[in-house]
C-alpha cells in the first residue's frame, strides 16, 4: 500500500492533514506548516512516521552535487538563510549516505534529506535548483529538469555564449544549445537586471569573478588599454573539487607553488568574453593560474597599461564609484594590500590598485574566497535576486574568518 491510497492523516502534533501522498494541506493557521512524511517507509497510515514542522523557509531548493565542496558550502551558508530550505540533495558515489557522514562539520544541520542519486531525484516539491556538478555532466541534467524551476548552475556548462568555443575549450559538443541561448551569465554586480528575469543563471568561474570585477568597470570607462593585460592568479586547492587526484596530494602541494594550464586554461575564453563585451572589441589576455598550498582563497594580480593621460588615482576613483553601493565588493583604502585572509569564508571581493614603477602601468590586486564569492556565495546572491529576495539574504551575516 502506498501513501497515495489514503487521504487524511494526523501528525504527531495532533493536527489533521488532507492529501494524496504527495501534496498535503492542513487547516493550521496560514498554511505555514509542512507535513513531514517518510514516504519510503509507508505501509499504512498507522505505520507512518508523521510529524509537522513550522515552515520558516518558504523556498525549497534542491542541491545537486551536495557531497562536493561547493555543495557543502551552500549548506553552510544556507544555515543562516531566512527563506531557502533544502528539500532535496543528490550525490554520485555518496548517494545513500547522510550529509554528516560525508561532511562531519555539518552534523548540526538537522532535518536535511539523505543524499540520493541525481537520477532518482523528484523535483515536484522544490522551487529552485543549485547545480554543483562537474562541467560536462550538467547540460543534459538541466535539460531534463521541470520547466518551472529557477536554476543556478555553478559549473562552466552554460557560461560561454558561443557553443563552438565551448566545444573548443571543453573538448565536447554542447548538449543543450537552446538552453545556452536563454542562460544569463551570473556575475551579479554586472548583470543584476538580467538575473532578475532569468530562469537559468550560469554562475561564473572563480578566476573570472576575481578578474572581471576590477577590470570590467575600468575597460568600460576606457581608463585602461584593453590589450596587453597580464593576469597572474592563485587559487586554494578546494578550487579543484573533492575528487582525489595525485597532483592535489599534500606531498605534491605543500611548501611549493605550481603553475598549471599555462596558455590554455579553460577560464581564458570566459574572461575574454566578459572583457570583450566591456570593450566592444575582441580582448585577449595572458592568464596564468597557480595552485597554492592553502585550502581556500584566490588572488588575481593584474598588470595593465593605462590609457594616455590617465593616472592611478583615476583608476582608483572609478573603482570606488563603480562599487560604492555594492555590499560585496570593497575597494580598500589607498595603499592597503588585499589579502585572501581578509575575505576567507565570506562573500566579499576586496580589491585595490597600485602604481607600477614603469610609467603608465598599474597593478591591480583582487581577492575572493573561491568557494564563496567564487562559487556558492555568488550562487545564493543570484538565486536571491531570481526569487525577488534581498540580494544579501543569508550572506550578510558571514564575516570573514581570520586568521
Ligand atoms: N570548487 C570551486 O572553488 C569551484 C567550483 N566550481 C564548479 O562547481 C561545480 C562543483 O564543484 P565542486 O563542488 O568543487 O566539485 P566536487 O568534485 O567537490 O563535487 C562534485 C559533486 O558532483 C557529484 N558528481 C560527480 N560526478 C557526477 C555525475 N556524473 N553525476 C552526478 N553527480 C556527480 C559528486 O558526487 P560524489 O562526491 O558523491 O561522487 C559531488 O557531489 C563544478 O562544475 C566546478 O567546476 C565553480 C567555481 C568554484
Ligand atoms: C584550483 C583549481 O583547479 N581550480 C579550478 C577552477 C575552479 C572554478 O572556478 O571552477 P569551474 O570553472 O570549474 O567552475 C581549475 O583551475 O579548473
Amino acid at each position: 500500500m502506498s501513501a497515495a491510497t489514503f487521504n487524511s492523516v494526523s501528525c504527531s502534533r495532533g493536527c489533521w492533514w488532507k492529501g494524496d501522498g504527495k501534496i498535503w494541506t492542513t487547516s493550521k493557521p496560514n498554511g505555514d506548516y509542512r507535513l513531514n512524511v517518510k514516504r519510503h517507509s509507508v505501509v499504512s497510515p498507522k505505520g507512518l512516521s508523521i510529524s509537522c514542522s513550522k515552515l520558516e523557509k518558504e523556498v525549497r531548493v534542491a542541491l545537486l552535487g551536495a557531497s562536493g565542496y561547493t555543495g557543502a558550502e551552500i549548506i553552510r551558508l544556507l544555515a543562516n538563510h531566512p527563506s531557502f530550505g533544502i528539500g532535496l540533495m543528490t550525490a554520485d558515489r555518496n548517494a545513500g549516505k547522510s550529509i554528516e557522514s560525508v561532511f562531519p562539520h555539518l552534523v548540526t544541520q538537522k532535518d536535511l534529506p539523505t543524499l540520493i542519486s541525481t537520477s532518482d531525484a523528484d523535483f515536484s516539491d522544490v522551487d529552485a535548483v543549485f547545480c554543483c556538478l562537474p562541467h560536462g555532466t550538467t547540460q543534459e541534467i538541466i535539460k531534463g529538469l521541470p520547466h518551472g524551476l529557477k536554476i543556478v548552475d555553478l559549473s562552466a556548462d552554460f557560461r560561454l555564449r558561443d557553443i563552438s568555443e565551448y566545444e573548443q575549450w571543453y573538448g565536447q559538443a554542447h548538449k543543450a544549445p537552446d538552453l545556452q541561448e536563454e542562460a544569463v551569465y551570473g556575475l551579479t554586480e554586472m548583470f543584476r537586471e538580467q538575473i532578475k528575469a532569468a530562469r537559468l543563471v550560469a554562475n561564473p568561474g572563480c578566476y573570472p569573478t576575481s578578474i572581471q570585477l576590477p577590470l570590467v568597470p575600468l575597460i568600460k570607462a576606457k581608463l585602461i588599454r584593453d590589450q596587453n593585460i597580464i593576469i597572474d592568479a592563485k587559487s586554494g586547492v578546494s578550487g579543484a573539487g573533492r575528487g582525489a587526484k595525485v597532483s592535489n596530494l599534500y606531498t605534491e602541494l605543500s611548501e611549493g607553488i605550481m603553475s598549471y594550464g599555462v596558455t590554455k586554461h579553460r577560464h581564458v575564453p570566459e574572461i575574454e568574453q566578459g572583457l570583450s563585451d566591456a570593450s566592444g572589441v575582441k580582448v585577449t589576455v595572458s592568464f596564468t593560474p597557480h595552485l597554492m598550498p592553502m585550502s581556500r582563497g584566490m588572488q588575481s594580480t593584474i598588470y595593465v597599461e593605462m590609457a594616455p593621460g590617465t593616472t592611478v588615482d583615476d583608476l582608483y576613483e572609478q573603482l570606488k564609484l563603480s562599487y560604492e553601493k555594492e555590499e560585496f565588493v570593497r575597494v580598500l583604502e589607498k595603499g592597503v594590500v588585499p589579502r585572501t585572509h581578509d575575505v576567507r569564508g565570506s562573500n566579499y571581493c576586496y580589491m585595490n590598485v597600485f602604481p607600477d614603477r614603469i610609467p603608465n602601468r598599474a597593478i591591480i590586486i583582487s581577492v575572493i574566497d573561491n568557494l564563496v564569492k567564487g562559487a556558492s556565495g555568488q550562487a545564493i546572491q543570484n538565486l536571491n535576486i531570481m526569487m525577488g529576495l534581498p540580494e544579501n539574504a543569508g550572506l550578510a551575516s558571514y564575516l570573514p574568518v581570520f586568521p
